[in-house]
């Protein structure tokens, strides 16, 4: 099953280029339906198979350390829209890509988003009514199994987590309600309509009644692992994918990776292709691989002397991401919050790994996010917003009632390095926008180094609609957040400096009454709101988009079946053919294209499903 050293000129009928979510859910259930299919699945990073760091999931956040060896950091050019800043966007890079290192947020799409893939974009068989079977099928709702969309006895497990509903998400959902008058508590805030949006809802997680994260490899890919035409060979590096004079794929070309094998001979290496190459490196790592095959715009593979083989334009660009502004407050002291997990605390972390190991419950199988609200604003709201977002919602906002504007939670905590900060407890307003105007773009700056960092930049903030709507949500969470009884505060160098004699200024050390009037602010408050969401507002991790499946005129990279325009037997199948962004955390919609991508592959090759 894992082959480190795969045989040079070895031959395969499909080989993936990467091993992520998407991956990992298509070769296993291709090995399933198919166990004669000879399958080799290419991944850069390490594998994750019974590893503890990608089984209990409150070891999500050491996968962001610095020396991480299961995330890749990927760094932006500078951009004064978010102050001048680099953007470090973490992205998973281990069998099971982001599937074995996220942070499990289970939040689906609304079903708007996938009818325009299909409507908008001419994309048949994309439509809400093909996705939301396939993505019942994927799960196992232990929440609800027999609440309408959801599944019942799908691979992947989906519950609340094992530690209780903590106080922070409690008073979210109790608090928020009596503030936001017209927005109540739901029953399910990811229902695919309407109803779940401005509503306060429960927050499910990608984590079983048994403790453990719901990945992909898991519960796709290891559990074929008896099948000795599935291969796995991690720790490889595809340098690009070669085509003959038809332009058809016909293999590719990888290097062992260094970090993963360091003693390894860096030499490139073939392999052979008979039938499909499907590339599945994730909205990073896709268009990179696509560049250095020759395929993309003529002027970003001159300038890196790459010779052009197909000339498509779209090949990195519309880069999106949930721009996520967290703006963080003191808690209560006697709070039961993720800090001292966040902060490594030794006793906390012995105690939480008892209770794991001795009934899978705890923080150990939680993530700290119980509660919150996919907000859209009425039409009174929008005048609060402001005139810079008009325009965005008219476009593309206003004739579709099940697209919120962002979705809003109060954290058990401060994700964050803590270091210097004051130790305690904390709860956090995270509020990141379902559909940001702005778009960025990633392109190779190497032939054929494939460590060479990427020229990306993150696009965050270049349009004012998106500045304009989180400030909005900044002054929503803040107003929530100031009334719950654990508010002890804000953690004010992480916050907008607003002048001392504002009526804006942090000065509230402790809840404020239910009818306390909302805080005003002025101009100038506005104005320092924006300061600190530009130079403040980071990733969602959820990168998209990047080789997106619409039609060639309109900058497409792939069509309706996942096929690369201009060549042969090359697919892409994970999260960078969205030709639109989803309003949600984006693992439900990379299983939903895993799974569609699947069922178009297994027709093709003539395989019964
Ligand atoms: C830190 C983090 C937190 C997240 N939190 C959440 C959350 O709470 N909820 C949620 O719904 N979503 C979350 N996500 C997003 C979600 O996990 C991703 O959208 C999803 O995994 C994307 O799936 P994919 O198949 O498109 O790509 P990925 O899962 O990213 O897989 C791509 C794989 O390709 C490999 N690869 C790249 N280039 C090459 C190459 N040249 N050769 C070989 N292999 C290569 C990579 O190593 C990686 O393993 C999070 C993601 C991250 C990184």
């Amino acid at each position: 099953f894992f082959a480190p050293e795969v045989p040079v000129g070895a031959s395969y009928d499909v080989v993936f280029v990467g091993g992520g979510a998407a991956a990992s859910i298509i070769a296993g259930s291709l090995s399933a339906a198919a166990p004669d299919l000879h399958i080799l699945v290419l991944e850069g990073g390490p594998t994750t198979r019974e590893k503890l760091e990608h089984i209990q999931p409150a070891r999500y956040f050491s996968h962001l350390a610095p020396y991480s060896t299961t995330e890749q950091f990927v760094v932006s050019n500078p951009s004064d829209a978010v102050a001048g800043r680099n953007i470090i966007i973490p992205v998973g890079k281990c069998v099971g890509g982001g599937s074995s290192v996220n942070f499990m947020l289970y939040n689906r799409a609304s079903a708007s988003d996938y009818d325009d893939w299909d409507t908008e974009f001419n994309n048949t068989g994309w439509s809400s009514k093909t996705l939301i079977p396939l993505l019942e099928q994927a799960e196992t709702y232990e929440v609800n199994p027999k609440a309408p969309t959801h599944g019942a006895s799908g691979p992947l497990h989906v519950s609340y987590g094992g530690a209780g509903f903590l106080e922070i998400g409690q008073q979210f959902l109790d608090i928020g309600p009596q503030v936001e008058k017209n927005r109540p508590v739901g029953v399910d805030g990811n229902d695919f309509t309407n109803k779940s949006i401005n509503v306060f809802y429960r927050m499910p997680k990608w984590i079983s009644g048994q403790g453990t994260r719901s990945d992909a490899p898991h519960h796709y890919l290891y559990t074929q692992q008896s099948n000795p035409n599935l291969v796995v060979s991690y720790g490889s590096r595809v340098t690009r994918v070669l085509f003959d004079k038809t332009l058809t794929a016909t293999g590719v070309e990888f290097v062992y990776d260094k970090h993963v094998f360091p003693d390894y001979n860096p030499a490139p290496r073939q392999i052979t292709a008979t039938k499909l190459v499907v590339i599945s490196a994730g909205a990073m790592g896709t268009p990179q691989v696509l560049e250095r095959s020759g395929i993309g715009a003529k002027s970003i593979l001159s300038s890196v002397g790459v010779k052009q083989i197909v000339d498509l334009p779209g090949v990195g660009e519309t880069y999106r991401d949930h721009v996520f502004l967290v703006s963080p407050y003191f808690a209560d002291p006697n709070t039961t919050t993720f800090d001292p997990i966040f902060r490594a605390d030794p006793t906390t972390w012995t105690q939480a790994l008892a209770q794991w190991d001795a009934n899978r419950t705890g923080l150990i199988a939680a993530n700290g996010v119980d509660a919150a609200i996919k907000m859209r604003p009425t039409t009174a709201e929008l005048a609060d917003i402001g005139p810079e977002f008009t325009a965005r919602w008219n476009s593309f906002y206003a004739s579709k009632p099940d697209k919120p504007l962002f979705w809003l939670s109060a954290l058990a905590g401060l994700p964050a390095d803590q270091t210097g900060l004051p130790v305690t407890q904390y709860m956090s307003s995270g509020c990141f926008l379902g559909y940001p105007e702005s778009t960025g773009s990633i392109h190779i700056s190497s032939a054929t180094d494939v460590y060479a960092p990427a020229n990306y930049s993150s696009g965050f903030l270049t349009a004012q609609s998106d500045v304009a709507a989180l400030r909005w949500g900044y002054k929503k969470g803040r107003e929530i957040l100031r009334r719950m009884p654990a508010f002890r505060g804000a953690l004010i160098p992480a916050h907008p400096q607003f002048a001392t004699n504002s009526t804006a200024a942090l000065t509230e050390t402790g809840p404020v009454p239910l009818d306390a009037p909302d805080v005003v602010y002025s101009a100038a408050d506005d104005q320092a709101i924006d300061d600190y969401i530009r130079g403040f507002v980071g990733t969602s991790w959820h990168s998209f988009g990047t080789a997106p499946m619409k039609p060639l005129a309109q900058g497409g990279v792939v069509d309706s079946n996942l096929n690369v325009y201009g060549v042969k037997n090359l697919k892409i199948a994970d999260v960078s053919i969205g030709p639109e962004m989803v309003n949600a955390n984006t693992y439900s919609t990379a299983i939903a294209i895993g799974a569609n991508a699947f069922q178009i592959i297994a027709k093709e090759l003539g395989i019964k499903v």
